[in-house]
């Protein structure tokens, strides 16, 4: 069997496959992933702290009722960054029927593929309360680290603000969800 060279965890983990159970790959995940986890587990969770308890990877209407039904203090709508499954559906496309199925019970966040101010206002009008970055702040790390942290997080409020004042919103509280128009009505409206 050809293994395909992955960067991203090269020099960690072996990708060869050793015997007949599967590859090297294979074993660690099963090593750091419990398929035991279930939905009992976040009532677990609430009961051993006071903190607000946020449940990760929502991407459903189905899931957001659950997570509401169990207690949670709010959801991040999350495909992890897409890095395990490929064909996961882009966070922004699936944000609008977990914030409709939510209610307003509880705050939704959002995360994945935010990498400019546009994306963070669409995020914000299509109804998340707050959106979470994970690699252009790792990547500003890297590249120029503690300054280049807070210049990714300069450049999106830059340009948050900018895209505000292009639309005509004075503060966060006046982007409503007319002001974008996604892929689904843009297709609606030619027909
Ligand atoms: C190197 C790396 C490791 C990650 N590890 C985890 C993880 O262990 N658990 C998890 O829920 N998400 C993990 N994530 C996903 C992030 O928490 C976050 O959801 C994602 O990076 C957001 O998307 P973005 O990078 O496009 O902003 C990881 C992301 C990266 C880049």
């Amino acid at each position: 069997m050809i293994v395909p060279p992955l960067k991203n965890i090269e020099g960690l983990v072996s990708t060869e496959v050793d015997n007949d159970e599967g590859s090297i790959l294979e074993g660690f995940a099963k090593s750091i992933l419990d398929a035991s986890l279930c939905w009992r587990d976040i009532g677990w969770l609430r009961s051993i702290t006071n903190l607000p308890t946020l449940i990760k990877g929502v991407l459903t209407r189905e899931d957001a009722i659950k997570a509401t039904e169990i207690g949670v203090a709010g959801i991040v709508v999350s495909n992890h960054g897409a890095r395990q499954l490929d064909y996961t559906p882009a966070t922004i496309t699936v944000l609008e029927e977990v914030v409709h199925a939510v209610g307003g019970k509880v705050p939704v966040f959002l995360d994945g593929g935010v990498r400019r101010g546009t994306d963070v206002f669409k995020a914000l009008a299509l109804g998340a309360q707050a959106v979470l970055i994970g690699r252009p702040v790792v990547y500003g790390l890297a590249a120029k680290g503690e300054y280049g942290v807070r210049k990714v997080i300069q450049m999106l409020k830059d340009e948050l603000e900018l895209t505000m004042a292009l639309s005509g919103c004075p503060s966060v509280k006046d982007i409503t969800r007319s002001h974008v128009r996604t892929e689904h009505e843009k297709i609606h409206s030619l027909l």
